[in-house]
This record gives structure tokens, sequence and C-alpha cells, in this order.
């Protein structure tokens, strides 16, 4: 589904160019559900936002099934907004009208492309739970719902690909769960693509396979030990331990072989611009510079 391959996104203004991504890869398979996750200023909402056809690339290619969003034209883009891809945020209240109700605001944007499509916008709010709230003006459903309103209006173009941006950053756990609910059934029922940025490693320990980003590089990726788990209780503990309680960690190495050396490895070892390099038969070893390190 998604494919990006040395990705680079500069921001520049007057005398200032900022590296948001420098080449980054990833590959999302079709039907995958997946997490992205990183420090702030790491450049995930950079990538998100590229995905989602809202930026554009400055360089390095980035293909969404048949879109290639780096040469795609503006009609073209508009289209693959429109019939692709389904955004979610965190701050849900862009998007929603307080004084219309849960319905009317689903209805809103099949409003404005031309077709309205009651009985889907009633399936979606079911989908996410809120059969009995619909008729509810906005601002008496709490936070959550709201967000389930968001999600709703999300899939109101049949997305193929949704993209979430901090989706569950200012619920509580339970509805935080009740979303990571809601995406899986998407997921496995209606064949939905779709990739969470997150903070939460509680929520990024419940999918199959979260990609760290570091730097503007793809740097790390967890895959889970047992796929088929959906974890239960013992969520707490999980949290605890963080995303390798149940899953493995990997180094991302890039077709031409370079990977990244966490940058606390680095300054433990003292290791500036140079390192030497062993190979062993069975490891790759690094070390400071032998002949410099005195
Ligand atoms: N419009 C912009 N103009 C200039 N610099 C930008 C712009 N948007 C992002 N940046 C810079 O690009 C880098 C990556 O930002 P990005 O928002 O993608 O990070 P992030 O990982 O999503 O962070 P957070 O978790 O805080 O949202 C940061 O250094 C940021 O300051």
């Amino acid at each position: 589904m998604i494919t990006c391959e040395g990705l680079v996104k500069i921001y520049k203004s007057d005398d200032l160019e900022v590296v948001a991504l420098q080449g980054l890869n990833l590959k999302v398979e079709d039907g995958e559900l997946m997490a992205i996750i990183g420090n702030s200023g790491s450049g995930k909402s950079t990538l998100l936002n590229i995905l989602g056809g809202l930026d554009r690339p400055s360089a390095g290619s980035v293909h969404v099934g048949p879109w290639d969003l780096l040469k795609i034209s503006e009609d073209d883009l508009v289209k693959y907004k429109r019939e692709t891809v389904g955004f979610i945020w965190q701050n849900n209240a862009r998007n929603l009208l307080p004084y219309l109700t849960a319905l009317e605001n689903v209805e809103m944007p099949m409003m404005l492309s031309g077709k309205v499509d009651r009985a889907y916008a009633k399936q979606l709010l079911e989908w996410v739970g809120l059969k009995e709230r619909m008729h509810n003006k906005l601002h008496q459903l709490s936070g959550g719902e709201q967000q389930r309103v968001a999600i709703a209006i999300s899939l109101c173009n049949r997305p193929k690909l949704l993209l979430a941006d901090e989706p569950t950053g200012s619920v509580d756990t339970a509805t935080s769960d009740l979303i990571m609910g809601i995406f899986r059934k998407l997921n496995q029922e209606l064949g939905v693509t779709i990739v969470i940025v997150t903070h939460d490693l509680t929520l990024a320990g419940k999918v199959d396979r979260v990609v760290a980003i570091r730097d503007g590089l793809t740097s790390t990726e967890f895959l889970k030990r047992n796929p088929n788990m959906i974890p239960g209780g013992g969520e707490e503990q999980q949290e605890e331990k963080g995303l390798q309680a149940v899953h493995e960690a990997y180094v991302v190495v890039d077709r031409v072989g370079r990977l990244q050396v966490p940058k606390e490895y680095l300054s433990a070892l003292n290791i500036k611009d140079k390192a030497s390099m062993e190979f062993d038969g069975e490891r790759i070893i690094i070390t400071p510079p032998k002949s410099l390190g005195g």
C-alpha cells in the first residue's frame, strides 16, 4: 500500500532550513494495522502529512497504491485525498461542529462532496458504538465520544488508507482501548490499512508492527512475537515493560547497508565521527576508533 524510499522533506523559511525527513524508508502492506512512534520533532507528523497529501515531499519517492505522491498533479491530489485517505487528528475540534448532532457532523463532509448517504452515516456511527447518541448535539458528547464521531467522519469517503495522528492523545485509557478496538475491527472486517502515529506505547503495543522514527529516519522496527495475540488483561504490566514485552526490536538496515546507532550508545563509548568495525564471523562489532583511541 505504502512505499517510501529515500523520502526527504525540507522546510524552508527565509534563511532557515529544517530537514524533517532525511531519506526515510518505509513499507506498509495492504491491509496492515501498524504504528509509528518517535520523539517530538522526529518527523512523524511530517510523514503523515505527506502520506495524507496535505504536504509535498522535497525528494525521494513515496507511493500509496497506484499514486506517486511526489509527481502527482494538483487535480489528482484532490482526488487522492477525496477517494483514498481518511484522517484522524488528536484535536478533533477542528473537524467537528458543536451545534450539529453527531449524525449531521458525519453527513456534513458527505454533503460537501455532493452525495449524502444517511444509511451509511448511521452505519458508521453504529460501528463506532454511538448508535444511541447519534441525535445528540456534539457539545452533549464526551471528549472520547467526540473522538469516535471524528473516526466515523474519517470513514465517510470509504478510504482504503486511514491515517491517525495521536488518535488517543486526549482520551482516558478506557476510551483509548475502545478506539483501538474500532481500528482493529475496521482493519479486519473492512480491510482498511491503518497507520497510527503515537507517543502512547500502550497503544503501539497493541499492533503487530511498530516502526520507530529517529531524526527523520526509520531506526527500529518492533515485531510482535506472537502476531495473533490480542492483548486482553495484564496490560498495565505490558506498559511497564514497554514495547519489548511482546515485541522483538530490530534495527532497520536500508538498501545500501546504512543503519542508525542510538546516540546513547555512541556517547557511552565516546564515539564521535569515526568508529572501528570488525566482523568476527557471527557478529559485527563497533568500537571507538582503535588507532586513535590511545
Ligand atoms: N511547517 C514547518 N516549518 C518549518 N519546520 C517545520 C514545519 N513543520 C515541522 N517542522 C520541523 O520539522 C521537524 C519534524 O517535525 P514533525 O512535526 O514532523 O515532528 P513530530 O515527530 O510529529 O513531532 P511531535 O511528536 O512533537 O508532533 C521538527 O524539527 C519541526 O520543528
